[in-house]
Formats: C-alpha cells, structure tokens, sequence
C-alpha cells in the first residue's frame, strides 16, 4: 500500500512498444512542455490579479523558452513513434470503419498527416490551432471561432487531444467542454450521423488530482449531454470517446470540489459554470 510511484502533471505520452532509456533531448521536450504548462497557469493567475509585475516577468519567460512555437515543436516530438506516438491511433481503434464519412473537427492540430487523416475515415478534416504549423491548419481560437450557422457547418466527430489540459484555468476548460456541444450535429441514428468527442489528457489529470477524477469528469459530461462509449488509460495517457445525445441542463454548474487529498497530487480541475 502507498509504495506506487505518484503520477505527476509531466507525464504526457503513451508508451512506447519496446521501453527506451529517455535520451537527454526526450527529456529536454518534456521539460519545455512542463515549463510552457507551468507558465500558461502562472499568467493566468496574475492576469486575473492584474498583477502587471508578474506579468510581465512571465512573458519574459515565455520568450526565453521560445513561446508557443518551442512547445509545439516539443509537442510535435512527442506525437512521432520514437517518443509515444500519434494519439489518433486510439481514435480509429474505437471508430467503426462501416460509418459514412464523418465531418470532423481537429482542435489542437499540429499535423495534417496523423492517423486519422491518413484513414480515409473522416472528410473534411477541419483543423485549427493557435498556431498553425501549416497551410492545412486553420490558425484560429477554438474559443473564438464562429458559431456555426446551419447544421450543414457542424460536425460529426471534434477532436481534443491533449489540448483541455493546455488551458490555463479551471473555469476556462469547462467553458471549452461546453463549446464543443455548440458545434456537433444533433445525433441522427436514421441518416448514420454519430455526433462524438474523441478526449485526451494527461494521465495525472484524473488520476491523481487532489480536484478532478472519472467521477467529476463524467458529472460535468453529463451536465452538457455527454455519456461515455470508450475510455482507455495508459501510464501516461487517458483516452475517451464520448456521444452527445442530450442537450447541456441549463443553470447546471459543476464547481471545485477536493475529491482526495495526498503528498505528490496535482491540482488539476475543470469547472463548468452554470450557463447564462
Ligand atoms: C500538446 S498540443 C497537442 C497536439 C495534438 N492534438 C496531440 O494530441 O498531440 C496542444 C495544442 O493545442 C493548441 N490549442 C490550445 N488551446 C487551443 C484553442 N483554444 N484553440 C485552438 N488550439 C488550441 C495549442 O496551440 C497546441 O498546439
């Protein structure tokens, strides 16, 4: 009891097949994406301080690790086979490969060659990302992207690998969580269209937050219409596959609540507040 090794917010990748001695660049990549991570919540908080001092302090820091473009490139490093691979793998394990194609939305993309869109499976493949890395990524903010203005502009399956965990605060995730239901199309079992979010997050995110676990993330689900198809834990990843059937449950809000509490956890959290 009590001698397994406590996860921490560090781990970020799948296994590899075969175990490799992390070489010093794997961990240089991970140190970059710690620090970017440790950031991003840094700023977050003295910005809703106003705290100007720090502020500016932090986007020094940001500069000297090389800002987005170094956690990306961190990032992309992490997606390629030696170092863990491609999330999306996951995806078309769990996707049946009899559906007619499905739209699909790629939040967070940083490639235009993962799995999914060698499959053949989904069509288009919309994919945007803070910063695009190139021509067929859309740089735009997810959380400011035009509401869609017929049904036609949804889509059938949104993609959010790795990317929650990337908002720096708690309330801001869930406002993420809830977007995504803005933009899937109701689900219609005759015309074959499954209206599914394909999540990803760091294993620690669940599994060893002194604010956040299976339960609270299913609560906050199903507070928006959400049920769960598929989850899939690695050492370092939890994959899920979730359905929206229901409309979110209007004036429903999920707030922090310490669901445990031991040496070595993080603080992870998603809040969804009540809509207005
Ligand atoms: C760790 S990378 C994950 C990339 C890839 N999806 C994967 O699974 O490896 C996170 C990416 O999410 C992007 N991202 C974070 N918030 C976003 C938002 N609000 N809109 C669009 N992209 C966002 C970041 O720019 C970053 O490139």
């Amino acid at each position: 009891m009590g001698t397994q090794k406590k996860q921490s917010l560090k781990a970020g990748r799948p296994p590899t097949a075969k175990k490799t001695t992390p070489n010093l660049s794997s961990k240089a990549t991970q140190k970059t994406i710690v620090t970017f991570h440790n950031l991003s919540k840094a700023l977050a908080k003295a910005q809703a301080e106003n705290d100007q001092t720090t502020i500016s302090a932090i986007e020094t820091e940001f500069a000297k690790l090389g800002g987005l473009k170094a956690y990306q490139a961190a990032s992309i490093l992490g997606q390629s086979s030696t170092r863990g691979g491609d999330s999306s793998l996951q995806l078309l394990q769990w996707i049946p490969k009899d559906l007619p194609k499905m739209r699909m939305l790629e939040v967070g993309a940083l490639s235009t060659a993962n799995a999914c869109s060698k499959s053949g499976l989904f069509d288009p493949i919309v994919r945007i990302d803070l910063h695009s890395q190139e021509p067929g990524i859309l740089q735009q903010d997810f959380m400011e992207r035009p509401l869609p203005r017929h049904e036609d502009e949804k889509f059938d399956i949104i993609s959010l690998s790795l990317v929650l965990n990337f908002v720096p605060s708690a309330t801001q995730r869930g406002d993420m969580l809830r977007r995504t239901t803005w933009f899937l199309r109701h689900h219609d079992p005759l015309g074959g269209h499954s209206a599914l979010l394909f999540l990803v997050l760091p294993a620690p995110c669940v599994a060893n937050s002194r604010y956040f676990n299976d339960e609270r993330l299913t609560l906050i689900m199903a507070s928006l219409g959400y049920v769960c198809l598929q989850r899939k834990q690695t050492s370092k990843l939890v994959y899920y596959l979730w359905r929206w059937r229901d409309e979110p449950v209007k004036g429903e809000g999920l707030g922090k609540v310490k669901v445990r509490d031991r040496g070595g956890m993080n603080n992870f959290c998603v809040v969804l507040e009540p809509e207005t």
